[in-house]
């Protein structure tokens, strides 16, 4: 990373320990990790590593122990309050609320302006690729549909940092495949610093300007891969001998190769 670049985040030896006593869990024992405004960074492991709990962290909806959790820069100043958007593998959309009023949820708590918030949730709908959709509601969608929903709610108050836990983990292999790069059209349009965490390691190279590696029990960084592959990226780049170093690299790494 270059050094002249002030970082967005910076994770520093970050600890984290659940339950007290003799009752305690040691999730995160050791995770440092840089990010620059705008990258987007996948976070692979094992399940059970700690990389929703690292996300948690960095949501400020648990503490750590120990290390340094630092967001935001001279030219990027971050308000926690605000800055935030989450999108988790349910897509935890209201089934009583249609596409657009699920989507203007987080605008309506912030309590940000009615008609401007309408105006880009349409944006974000087409953003998103589901125009004509405003009024349905969540069981006439489809799963990838309704990732769609929940990317667009992540976006709706401009947030910032984008912290995606397994998003498209519950879908099916095209779907998921389709979704990827949808994502990756949404992330250049929007310039957003997004974390991607995700069991899957061509998942994670595909998306990745990095890769940060986690091993097991507890979360410590096994690596911190660049994926030197163009944007745009293609699902064809998934065939190149150089993407499936990078995943052998990763396999290697999580002992599983
Ligand atoms: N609230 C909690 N109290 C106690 N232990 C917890 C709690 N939340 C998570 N853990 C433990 O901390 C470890 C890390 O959990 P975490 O959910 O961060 O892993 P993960 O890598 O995201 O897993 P997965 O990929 O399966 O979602 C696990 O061993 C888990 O059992």
């Amino acid at each position: 990373m270059d050094a002249q670049i002030e970082p967005f985040i910076s994770l520093q030896n970050v600890k984290k320990i659940y339950g007290s006593g003799t009752n305690q869990h040691l999730a995160v024992s050791d995770v440092t990790l840089d990010i620059n405004a705008g990258e987007l960074i996948s976070i692979v492991g094992p399940s059970g590593c700690g990389k929703s709990t690292v996300l948690m962290i960095l949501a400020g909806l648990i503490s750590h122990e120990d290390g340094q959790v630092l967001i935001g820069n001279t030219d990027n100043p971050f308000d926690a309050n605000r800055d935030i958007g989450m999108v988790f593998q349910q897509d935890l959309l209201l089934k009583w609320r249609t596409v657009i009023d699920n989507i203007l949820l987080p605008a309506e708590l912030l309590g940000l302006p009615v008609k401007e918030s309408r105006e880009r949730a349409l944006d974000l709908i087409n953003l998103v690729g589901l125009d004509g959709y405003e009024d349905k509601y969540p069981k006439q969608l489809s799963g990838g549909q309704r990732q769609r929903v929940s990317i667009a709610r992540s976006l709706i108050h401009d947030p910032k940092l984008i912290l995606m836990d397994e998003p498209f983990g519950a879908l099916d292999a095209l779907t998921r495949e389709k979704m990827n790069l949808e994502l990756l059209r949404i992330w250049e349009k929007s310039q957003k610093t997004i974390l991607f965490v995700t069991h899957g390691i061509s998942e994670a190279v595909l998306l990745g300007s990095r890769v940060a590696v986690l091993t097991a029990g507890p979360a410590r960084m096994a690596a911190n891969i660049p994926i030197e592959l163009p944007y745009p990226r293609t699902l064809e780049m998934k065939t190149h001998e150089e993407f499936g170093k990078y995943c052998r690299e990763i396999y290697d790494l999580l002992g599983m190769a």
